[in-house]
């Protein structure tokens, strides 16, 4: 994947820097993608949610370890919606830094974190209700840069879950992993810099992941389905 040069460490990346898919446009002109209408049509749509007027970008987010991926794919398989693996869009010096057990400054970040919403908002934009993205967002400002999303696509509405557990159970569960870039030894330096959600980040659903893989899962999904209904609340 191209890339260009990073944003600096000091400015949150609102505008899409070169590389981006739009070519700086925005992705859409400030109108709703479904007209208004109706995304899904109850609890037996295809999608498996309730119904929502919304496209969403459910991030599931958390340091190494909590269980990103193993969430996402389920919610995604789940919801029927396209999944995207936030470790697949890394430039290769990224990976080849935290390969070496080097944790990656902001300027590493941005342009990885730019081009996550970009390829969230080209899929909705592609046709699809949602999409299911993970990432580990440990900063406010990370998040903040999936938040302007709407920005660019007006009715898309983004919701952070963060998957949290203590740092022993991270570091045993990214041990016992194989085949994977990051080491055991990185999620100690994930977790000094990892802010947690406070409460005026009203976006967030927070799941504790220290149970088993089915009880997570379960958790995640119905505190989903949830937001979604609160969502239809808001709007009526
Ligand atoms: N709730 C859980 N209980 C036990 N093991 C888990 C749980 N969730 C994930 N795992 C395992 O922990 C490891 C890390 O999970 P993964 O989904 O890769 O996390 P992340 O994407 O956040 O780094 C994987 O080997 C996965 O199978
Ligand atoms: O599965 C994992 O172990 C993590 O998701 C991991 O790959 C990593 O956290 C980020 O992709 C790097 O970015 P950060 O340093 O910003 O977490």
């Amino acid at each position: 994947m191209a890339h260009s040069t990073p944003a600096t460490s000091d400015h949150l990346p609102l505008s899409p820097s070169a590389s981006n898919l739009t070519n700086g446009k925005p992705l859409t002109n400030g109108k709703p993608l479904t007209n208004g209408k109706s995304l899904t049509n109850g609890n037996s749509n295809k999608y498996n949610q309730p119904e929502s007027t919304h496209h969403h970008i459910w991030l599931i987010t958390g340091p190494a370890g909590c269980g990103k991926s193993t969430v996402a794919q389920f919610i995604a398989k789940t919801m029927n919606l396209p999944y995207i693996e936030g470790d697949e869009y890394h430039p290769t010096a990224n990976i080849d830094k935290m390969a070496k057990g080097i944790p990656l400054s902001d300027a590493d970040r941005w342009d990885w974190l730019t081009n996550l919403r970009e390829e969230s908002i080209r899929k909705i934009q592609a046709g699809a209700q949602g999409v299911v993205l993970t990432c580990s967002a440990l900063k406010r400002k990370y998040r903040d840069v999936i938040r302007v999303a709407p920005y660019y696509s007006h009715d898309v509405l983004v919701h952070f879950v963060y998957l949290h557990a203590p740092e022993e159970v991270l570091i045993a569960r990214v041990g016992a992993r194989k085949g994977h870039y990051m080491g055991a030894n990185m999620v100690h330096s994930q977790c000094l810099i990892l802010e947690p959600p406070g409460k005026e980040e009203t976006d967030v659903i927070t799941v504790d992941v220290s149970a088993s893989v089915e009880e997570v899962e379960a958790e995640a999904l119905a505190k989903i389905h949830e937001a979604i209904k609160r969502e239809l609340i808001n709007d009526s």
